[in-house]
């Protein structure tokens, strides 16, 4: 099959609430302007591919809220970001001081290697405004930062705004983009590995649909575990609000009993996950891939059966015996088969 793209890039939007983060999310992604201000709950992301100097680079875009509250969510996606556009809105003179406050967040939390633009926003306002062009382009200066005015309802300077963007951070990662043709497919796997949005989305309706199918013969549970790649990293409070909002997100809401986050590898194993992984050392369909990169191994001691990753799944009997285990790969609806199996040797 063809590659879709060459290699992909996060780009995080930062800014007061208000300031049009989302108005220029959806402007660059899908060409469409709504007036409407839902602020956004935590973050959330469109995609896009670009071709630049011949590669085809596919760019996520992180739109934060803005709210202060959400910070605590918000900070967690600083750190996977390879660049950060500042939004600040050109009549609203408060928003453009803050971008002092942003910046400053983002040298805590953002990795050294992350470029930066600084946008000052609805530059159709001009009767409205109340920071100048050259307020906002000596801003920039300071920050060593490359300056546009934009606007998301008229459509200016948005797409060579986020164009910009991907440029410099495809010129930072120069490096890792001529290698990028040697080692295109390791590239790419660890691309893949880190953008699960769409499995784990499969992943949730899969398990939302096998909980539908059957309500009172299968009882799906969900054990939230942050020991992969760090993922599942809001509090067990933040658990359902970031399945809602975020991932899977589109108001996503299990119809299943989703636990307390848990350790199911290392010294603090849960009970359940001891048994289990006694029980089934290793996935059915996948028995020696464990995980391949040792810096994902987070966890000690490290043995053969643990889990290697998020949806690996396991199937119990009715008698509470467990019966099989899948690997993250092995699509969740392809246990039915199993289930149903299960359940003609169980009697109603
Ligand atoms: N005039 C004008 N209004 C805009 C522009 N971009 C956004 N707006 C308006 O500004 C308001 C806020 O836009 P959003 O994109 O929701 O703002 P946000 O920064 O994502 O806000 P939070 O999600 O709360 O952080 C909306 O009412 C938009 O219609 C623009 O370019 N020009």
């Amino acid at each position: 099959m063809a590659k879709q793209y060459d290699v992909l890039f996060r780009l995080l939007l930062l800014g007061d609430s208000g300031v049009g983060k989302t108005c220029m999310m959806r402007r660059f992604t899908e060409g469409e302007f709504d007036p409407s201000h839902i602020s956004t709950i935590g973050v959330d992301f469109k995609m896009k591919t670009l071709e630049i100097d011949g590669i085809k680079v596919r760019v996520q875009i992180w739109d934060t809220a803005g709210q202060e509250r959400y910070k605590t969510i918000t900070k967690q996606y600083y750190r996977r970001a390879q660049g950060i556009v500042f939004v600040y809105d050109i009549t609203n003179e408060p928003s453009f001081q803050h971008i002092a406050k942003w910046a400053s967040d983002a040298d805590e939390y953002a990795p050294d290697k992350v470029q930066r633009i600084l946008v000052g926003n609805k530059s159709d306002e001009e009767l409205r405004r109340m920071v100048t062009t050259d307020q906002g382009s000596k801003l920039a200066q300071t920050y060593e930062m490359e300056f546009f005015e934009t606007s998301a309802s008229a459509s200016s300077n948005i797409s060579e705004s986020f164009t910009r963007m991907t440029e410099l951070v495809l010129r930072a990662h120069k490096r890792d983009a001529d290698n990028l043709l040697s080692s295109l497919d390791d590239y790419l796997e660890k691309a893949a590995l880190e953008d699960e949005g769409s499995t784990t989305t499969r992943d949730f309706g899969e398990l939302n649909q096998l909980q539908s199918k059957y309500p009172h013969r299968l009882v799906v549970l969900g054990f939230p575990c942050n020991q992969f790649g760090y993922q599942e990293n809001c509090s067990n409070g933040e658990i359902l609000s970031s399945l809602q909002h975020v991932r899977p997100g589109g108001g996503f809401r299990p119809n299943f009993t989703i636990f307390e986050k848990c350790d199911v590898n290392g010294t603090n194993t849960h009970p359940v996950f001891a048994y289990l992984k006694d029980k089934l050392p290793y996935p059915d369909d996948d028995a020696n891939s464990l995980m391949q990169d040792p810096k994902f191994l987070v966890w000690s001691p490290i043995s053969r059966t643990d889990v290697s990753w998020n949806f690996e799944k396991f199937l119990v009997g009715p008698e509470g015996e467990p019966f099989k285990r899948y690997s993250k790969k092995f699509p969740t609806i392809d246990i039915e088969p199993d289930i149903v199996r299960l359940l003609r040797l169980t009697k109603t």
